[in-house]
């Protein structure tokens, strides 16, 4: 059987330190976490404790201070970057879902998802294909057409997670997606991204302190003073 931790995300013993001498903070101290193909897992913690740290560690937006983190089974950080491309590992192997859509307000609602692959170099007609596809399975495929501030908040959240996905990368890190929702809504996102993680084997962590939807996951990390703990069952908040 393959080993379960290959693929995903997996995190050893990760640290970030800003700064340095007397005004350095150490935001993460030793991070562990994993994250199997088609898992959703929540991370929550108090503010300041390392949540959006961890995601643009993980995001290779800013670069750790030490451990060891892979990506779809492969070692992208190892006390150092390993892959050569920050901007191709950012575009091909990780969507980033934000608590704003951050819809571009001038491409209809397929084009808005269609760029990602256009940017990944595929053709036009190829990439919009794709967009649709997606768009359809996630309910809003009768919107193709539609620029973004036609639609409604659920709807737009429902067309950024289509861009997150639309390359089909095996991680999505997603930052307070539900905050802006209503219960109904912010559930069915979750409920959204749970079938999209079984359906291409995405690994996905959701950073939240929404309580409508933290008693929906299986598994919680809490990070607490730059170290996490896996919460079992009666722990979680
Ligand atoms: N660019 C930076 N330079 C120095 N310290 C930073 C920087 N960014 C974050 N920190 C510090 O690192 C620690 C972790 O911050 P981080 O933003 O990761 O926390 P968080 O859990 O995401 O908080 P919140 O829920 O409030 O967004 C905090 O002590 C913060 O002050």
């Amino acid at each position: 059987m393959a080993d379960p931790r290959t693929g995903g995300i997996l995190i050893e013993q990760l640290r970030k330190r800003y700064g340095s001498g007397d005004t350095a903070v150490d935001a993460l101290k030793g991070v562990d976490m994993h994250v199997a193909p088609g898992e959703v897992v929540g991370l929550v913690g108090p503010s300041g404790s390392g949540k959006s740290t961890l995601l643009k560690c993980l995001g290779a937006v800013i670069e750790p201070s030490g451990g060891r983190m892979s990506l779809g089974g492969e070692v992208i950080y190892d006390d150092g970057w390993k892959t050569s491309d920050l901007r191709v590992l950012r575009r091909d192997r990780i969507g980033f879902v934000f608590q704003a859509p951050y819809l571009i307000p001038f491409l209809d609602v397929t084009d808005n998802v269609a760029l990602m692959p256009m940017l990944a170099g595929r053709s036009n007609d190829d990439a919009r294909r794709r967009a649709r596809e997606l768009l359809d399975a996630l309910d809003v495929g009768h919107r193709a057409q539609a620029m973004p501030a036609q639609l409604s908040g659920g709807e737009q959240q429902r067309v950024a997670i289509a861009r997150a996905l639309v390359n089909r990368p095996p991680v999505i890190l997603a930052d307070e997606p539900t905050a802006p929702l209503d219960s109904e809504r912010a559930l069915s996102v979750v409920a959204i991204l749970n079938q999209m993680a079984r359906q291409y084997a995405t690994a996905i962590i959701i950073v939240t302190h929404d309580e409508k939807i933290i008693p929906t996951f299986k598994r919680i990390y809490q990070i607490r003073d730059g170290r996490t703990h896996e919460l079992t069952g009666e722990e979680t908040p």
